[in-house]
């Protein structure tokens, strides 16, 4: 496989996602780590967005609600190069309507390498990276194999 690099900004785009019950992980974590997050972008989901907006005070680039498409617009924007990290602390215990959407998501993410932190140990890591504040070049595997692979003859 090979890999191109992927520069990122100073200024890190990072996506906070939380399901309901981790919601208050979630909020607490940001709460310690504000004067951290000021410094990026921050995207989230619509309900974890809102939270986060009143506990933070600062700017946060809401999207739709989770079950209404949220997972799936970062997903998105994954493949357009837009997240840089996702910090995602989905639920083990309890199912969402939207599963498909949570893989989809986390799908994406391994795709195109995405540093990805499912629960606050990991979260603590990530933010605490010293990678976090520099420069940093992601690699993502090009997949020109995958894009000219051979697919089976359609007859007409
Ligand atoms: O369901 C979610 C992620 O799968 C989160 O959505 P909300 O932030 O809108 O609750």
């Amino acid at each position: 496989m090979n890999y191109r690099k992927v520069a990122m900004e100073h200024d890190k785009k990072i996506a906070l996602v939380a399901h309901d019950n981790k919601k208050k992980d979630l909020l607490e974590w940001a709460k310690f780590n504000r004067d951290l997050l000021a410094h990026h972008k921050v995207y989230a989901t619509g309900t974890t967005g809102e939270l986060l907006e009143k506990e933070l005070g600062f700017k946060i680039n809401k999207l739709q609600s989770g079950p209404l498409g949220g997972d799936q617009q970062i997903g998105a924007k994954i493949t357009e190069n837009k997240i840089d990290f996702l910090i995602f602390f989905w639920d083990p215990l309890e199912p969402v309507p939207h599963d498909p959407d949570v893989k989809a998501l986390l799908r994406m993410a391994m795709v195109w390498n995405i540093p990805t932190a499912c629960n606050r140990s990991s979260a603590d890591f990530m933010i605490s990276s010293p990678l976090m504040d520099g420069e940093y070049d992601r690699l993502v595997p090009d997949y020109e194999s995958y894009r000219t692979r051979k697919i089976p003859q359609v007859n007409s």
